[in-house]
């Protein structure tokens, strides 16, 4: 059996070009995703403008137009072609106002911004305030956003911090240390908890849960008791202290020789994994359609295996839980 040919997708919203950035933390998949949005457009007969250095660029007018021969050899990159920032002059009105006018001067129907709850935030008010139609791409490795079950870049942070805890424990078992570890994520446990999960950890610290470090330390002295040659314990980076906290009160209350390890950054690199590439691919083509189609103000997402839209304000309001189950499955499976 062939598959149809992909056909047209209608334009009621008569949309000519689009403008794509990508804001805050950089996170791997985003150049899948801005591939994905000018391949669409191009397929479409649509023109596309990228915007350099997210809202930073935006309101100092760093556009061009960029087609679908510019995207070869990025699908597999990490980073972001169009590089990212934070930026302090989009918090105010001028600021938005000059990448506004950016926007009508070059003649871009829609926006569509790859970034986090801040760059939603960010987009949110330029449609508010100038009546812009923008669209959300969730692209953080936090995975901290309601209205989709995976942000880009998540699934490659996991394997990146899991390949260095199973370096990290090679170390540990052969001088019977106790090794904690801190992933990333500055308000959510989402990375920790896979990583805990996948990694066997013995025990894993998340900001969400408020646990006191007796608990911690008695954990790691059964561990012992039991016969372990060593342990792991991981810390999401938002928990108050971080590791460096967490392995000096463990060291403390055990007198059993502990490291510290904090991953930092190298999380936030790297080739996308497949699953990160293909997210970001579904996303940015739904992200062009959502515009084609004249909707504004929303994140598109992956539900189950749907495209869904979420307006853009409950991405922040609403909480994304974190999985409880994966924390009582690393508990059980360290017995
Ligand atoms: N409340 C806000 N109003 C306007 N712009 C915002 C707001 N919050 C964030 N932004 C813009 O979005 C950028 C990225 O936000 P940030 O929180 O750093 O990353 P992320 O989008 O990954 O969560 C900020 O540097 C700022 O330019
Ligand atoms: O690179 P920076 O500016 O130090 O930011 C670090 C933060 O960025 C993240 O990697 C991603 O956060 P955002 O998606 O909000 O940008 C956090 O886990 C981390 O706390
Ligand atoms: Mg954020």
């Amino acid at each position: 059996m062939t598959e149809p040919t992909p056909t047209r997708h209608p334009n009621p919203a008569g949309i000519q070009r689009v403008a794509v950035l990508t804001s805050g933390g950089d996170a791997p998949g985003m150049n899948a995703a801005i591939r994905a949005v000018v391949r669409t457009a191009a397929f479409e007969g649509l023109e596309v403008m990228g915007v350099r250095r997210g809202f930073s660029g935006l309101h100092r007018g760093e556009l061009r137009l960029i087609g679908p021969r510019d995207m070869a050899n990025t699908i597999q990159r990490g980073g972001t072609i169009l590089l990212t920032a934070r930026s302090a002059t989009w918090r105010t009105p001028e600021g938005r106002a000059s990448g506004a006018q950016h926007l009508r001067d070059n003649g871009v129907g829609g926006l569509i911004v790859i970034g986090g709850d801040g760059s939603f935030h960010g987009a949110k008010l330029l449609e508010q305030e100038h009546g812009i139609p923008v669209i959300g791409v969730p692209g953080t490795i936090d995975n901290d956003l309601y209205g989709t079950d995976h942000t880009i870049g998540y699934f490659t942070a996991v394997e990146t911090a899991l390949d260095a805890v199973d370096k990290l424990r090679d170390t540990g078992a052969s001088h019977e240390r106790i090794f904690v570890i801190e992933v990333m994520g500055r308000h959510a446990g989402h990375i920790a908890l896979d990583v805990a999960v996948a990694g066997g950890a013995e025990e894993v610290f998340i900001p969400e849960d408020d646990k006191p470090i007796e608990d911690v330390i008695q954990i790691v002295k059964d561990s012992v008791k039991k016969g372990k040659m060593g342990s792991i314990v991981i810390v999401a980076e938002g928990v108050p202290g971080g590791a460096q906290g967490v392995g000096d009160a463990i060291q403390a209350g055990t007198g059993l020789e502990t490291r510290v390890s904090i991953l930092g950054h190298i999380q936030r690199g790297g080739t996308p994994v497949s699953s990160d590439r293909i997210l970001a691919s579904r996303l940015g083509e739904a992200a062009v359609y959502a515009l084609m189609d004249g909707v504004s103000g929303v994140m598109v997402g992956r539900r189950g295996g749907d495209i869904i839209h979420t307006p853009l304000h409950e991405t922040w309001e609403k909480r994304k839980d974190v999985n409880r189950d994966l924390y009582r499955c690393a508990m059980k499976l360290s017995v």
